[in-house]
């Protein structure tokens, strides 16, 4: 079977020529199989959130390939790459429309790709699916599906969030992290939700954090980048302790 996500010597040069330039991605590979559930650990300014660009199009890397099973990403605007990849960012502004109440939001993401015009039709014959979808969740957005999503909590527009880049199942799910603005008990029950999408769907995905005890806790493989290059990359999580991992990190 085809990997899920491969990225080929992936290196990212910004500003060029230029007495800022900098090498952010250096000559990076990894490949992800259908299914993986990565936790992305690193110091800050490591390339975490760079490495999530160059795989959802806003960022072209200066050299490198990205594909996705037997396609080729690369040259593939950010716009066309949101058919097949999803992601939830750190920011619960971003992400939902916020004129658009929770009902709309959710309908424009299960019809993601269709004209805008033919998304927002027959939003009646949708609400019983989205209520049903929204009950086993935290924050009572059930109670919430015809409030604009600026006035929910940032809790609730998180879960939002994940539940619309989750809606359709996505080839590929990138987490940036999505929970670190919350609230710990927020953010947790939101942790859990990710935990039991990712897995029951089997998901490949991608999510960053800075807390090593969920990079242990959840997924099935930890990565660690430094300075733009792997650093550590393993599926043995039974051996990894978070002192082991901290040896990864730049001092
Ligand atoms: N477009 C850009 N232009 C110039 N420098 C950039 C650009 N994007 C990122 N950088 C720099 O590249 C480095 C890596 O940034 P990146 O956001 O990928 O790190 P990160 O590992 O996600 O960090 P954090 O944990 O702080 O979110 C940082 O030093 C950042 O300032």
């Amino acid at each position: 079977m085809k990997p899920a996500l491969e990225l080929k010597n992936i290196t990212t040069l910004v500003n060029p020529g230029t007495s800022e330039e900098k090498q952010i991605l250096k000559n990076l590979s990894l490949t992800l199989e259908a299914g993986d559930f990565v936790t992305l650990l690193g110091t800050n300014g490591a390339g975490k959130s760079t490495l999530l660009n160059v795989i959802n199009g806003s960022l072209k890397p200066t050299m490198g390939k990205v594909i996705l099973g037997d396609k080729d990403l690369t040259n593939l605007s950010e716009v066309k790459r949101a058919t097949y990849i999803s992601q939830v960012f750190q920011d619960p502004k971003v992400g939902t429309a916020p004129r658009m109440t929770v009902a709309e939001n959710l309908l424009l993401a299960l019809k993601r790709g269709q004209k805008r015009r033919l998304r927002l039709r027959n939003l009646r014959s949708h609400l019983a699916e989205f209520e049903e979808l929204t009950a086993q969740l935290p924050n009572n957005l059930s109670e919430r599906l015809h409030t604009f999503t600026g006035n929910l909590s940032g809790g609730q527009r998180q879960t939002l969030s994940f539940l619309m880049a989750t809606i359709t199942k996505p080839d590929i799910l990138l987490l940036d992290e999505h929970t670190a603005a919350l609230d710990p008990n927020t953010s947790s029950q939101l942790l859990k939700l990710t935990n039991d999408v990712v897995t029951k769907e089997n998901l490949t995905c991608l999510m960053i954090t800075h807390r090593l005890q969920d990079a242990l806790r959840y997924g099935n493989r930890v990565i660690i980048l430094n300075e733009g290059q792997v650093v550590l990359d393993t599926r043995d999580k039974e051996h990894l302790t978070e002192e082991k991992i901290l040896t990864y990190f730049a001092n």
